[in-house]
Order: C-alpha cells, then sequence, then structure tokens
C-alpha cells in the first residue's frame, strides 16, 4: 500500500469513527509530516489506518476533560508576523492570539518555523515584520539550551525569581515545589552541566512557570522526560488552563491536539488557527 492510500484510508477510518473534519485533517497531517521526517513506509511507523485510526479514537476518548471557564482577555496577539533568514522565508504572515485560560498548540513538521515564531512572540527575536503584543508578565520554556553550566539549579530559580520581584527563599520555595510536582528533587550541590538532558529540561519548565506568569510559551518542553513526567506535564497545561494562564505549546504529539482550545499549524500551505 502507497503511503498515499495509506493516508486515504486512514482519514476515512478517522470519519468513521466520527471525528471532527479538523481533527481528522490534523491527525492526518501529522501522520503525513512524520513519514516524511522519517522516510518511514507508513504501514511500518503507524501499522494498518484502521489500527492506528483505532489508536487515535481511543487516546482521545480515554483523555480526561477538565470543566472549563471562559476565556478571559487577550494575553497575547502576535499579528503578520514574518521572518527570513538570508533569502529563504521561513515564516509568512501569521497571527495568532491567545486568551487567559487558553492553550494553542503550534504544530507542523520539522524546520517549519515553530521555535522561530514562539521566539519572536518571547521577544528574543525580532521579526521582519509584524507586531507581538504581550499583556502580563511572560515565562518562556526552550526547546533545549536555556540553562547556566555552572549555576545550580536553586540559583537559576532565584535568577529568574528576581526577574519576576521575588525574594531568594521564595524563589527557592517555589522552584523546588514546581521541581517536586515534576517528580524531581533537585540536588543542592549538583551544576546544570551535570544534569541529564531530561532533568534540564525539568529545570527550564520550572524557571518558565516560577511566579505564576500570565503567559507561558513552551518549546517542546518535555524532551527527555520519561512518561509519568510527560503526563504530569499535561495536567499543569490543563492547571494553568484553568487558573487562567495564556499558554502556547510547541508540540509533535497528536493525542493532546482535541483539548487545546487553538491549533496553529505552520506546515507551509496549511496556515491557519484551527478553533
Ligand atoms: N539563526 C538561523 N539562521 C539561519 N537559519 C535558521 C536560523 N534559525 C533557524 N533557521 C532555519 O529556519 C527554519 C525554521 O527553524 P525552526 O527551528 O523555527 O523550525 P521548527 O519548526 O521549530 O523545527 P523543529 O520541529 O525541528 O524543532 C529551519 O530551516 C532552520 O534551519
Amino acid at each position: 500500500m502507497t503511503d498515499e492510500r495509506w493516508l486515504h484510508a486512514l482519514g476515512q477510518e478517522l470519519a468513521r469513527h466520527r471525528l471532527t473534519p479538523d481533527l481528522t485533517h490534523h491527525v492526518v497531517a501529522e501522520a503525513a509530516a512524520h513519514l516524511r521526517d522519517s522516510g518511514q513506509p507508513a504501514l511500518r511507523a503507524f501499522g494498518t489506518p484502521q489500527g492506528y485510526a483505532a489508536a487515535v479514537v481511543e487516546s482521545l476518548a480515554s483523555q480526561h476533560r477538565p470543566p472549563r471557564r471562559p476565556p478571559g482577555r487577550v494575553r497575547l496577539r502576535a499579528s503578520q508576523i514574518t521572518k527570513r533568514y538570508g533569502r529563504r522565508t521561513v515564516l509568512g504572515p501569521t497571527d495568532l492570539t491567545v486568551r487567559a485560560g487558553e492553550v494553542a498548540a503550534i504544530v507542523g513538521a520539522n524546520g517549519c518555523g515553530k521555535s522561530t515564531f514562539l521566539r519572536i512572540c518571547a521577544g528574543l527575536l525580532s521579526p521582519d515584520s509584524g507586531e507581538v503584543v504581550v499583556d502580563g508578565v511572560l515565562g518562556y520554556c526552550p526547546q533545549n539550551g536555556g540553562t547556566y553550566d555552572f549555576l545550580l539549579p536553586e540559583e537559576h530559580f532565584v535568577l529568574v525569581g528576581a526577574g519576576r520581584g521575588l525574594d531568594r527563599a521564595r524563589s527557592r520555595r517555589l522552584g523546588r515545589s514546581g521541581a517536586a510536582t515534576l517528580q524531581w528533587e533537585p540536588a543542592r550541590d549538583t551544576q546544570a552541566r551535570h544534569l541529564s538532558g531530561g532533568t534540564r529540561q525539568k529545570l527550564n519548565l520550572v524557571m518558565a512557570a516560577l511566579g505564576d506568569p500570565d503567559v507561558l510559551l513552551l518549546d517542546e518542553p518535555y524532551q527527555g522526560f520519561d512518561r509519568g513526567a510527560y503526563l504530569d506535564f499535561w495536567q499543569h497545561v490543563w492547571r494553568w488552563r484553568d487558573e487562567g494562564r495564556a499558554i502556547v505549546v510547541v508540540t509533535h504529539l497528536l493525542n493532546q491536539l482535541d483539548q487545546v482550545d487553538q491549533v496553529l499549524d505552520l506546515t507551509p500551505g496549511t496556515r491557519e488557527a484551527a478553533a
């Protein structure tokens, strides 16, 4: 079976299971992106279309659905953002508006500009055109990097806390309690350079969320997490949302997409935010 036929059959199966057209489109698009990126044939990567569709549907059905309260004021508005590197356009005009109490997912194939867009939203990179307006305190968790090799985790907490107006003791306390919710107890004498990749990402995530910022920008923050910490991460996302934060998560993972409020697909040719 060619990949094209496999993807078509997947779409039909998902529709048969009564998935919404939007969600069906996203699942098929993500599967196609994975096949392109991995170079694997569809049958080897996913098994039969019927089996994969059933697994997707089962995973969606088993999700915890927290009660929602209506979204609040606009916390992040990115308008008509464009970015080129040299002659190459990485981002065409891109818009995203996220309100308090909303989660937006940014998806798309490798290299389509997800991290670039998030860095622009975080104010770490200038767009060539367009504007980002953030209302409130912003926390950003990069895909990697972001930690200081020779500092202890607690020194990271103090550093970030100082930027958010917190004293040293409170920063340490909040950092340690944030770490505990990710099943991590930071050793008092271990510099960041000696932490595993997954633990460094936990440090990044704890820093991003320290002091409850209004806007959280998270760039695949769970890379290197084990399964328990990964599930904890999504529980945090839903809690942050219920507490009224505006959250943007770059993700490759399909099975949370039906719970987010909007999906911004940056794959060229599919540029739209689907509510
Ligand atoms: N500083 C830079 N100079 C030149 N090109 C860059 C620079 N930073 C990123 N790029 C290119 O811009 C494109 C978009 O990169 P970006 O990291 O935003 O993609 P992405 O969608 O986040 O990718 P991934 O899914 O692999 O994380 C890529 O082709 C990348 O190689």
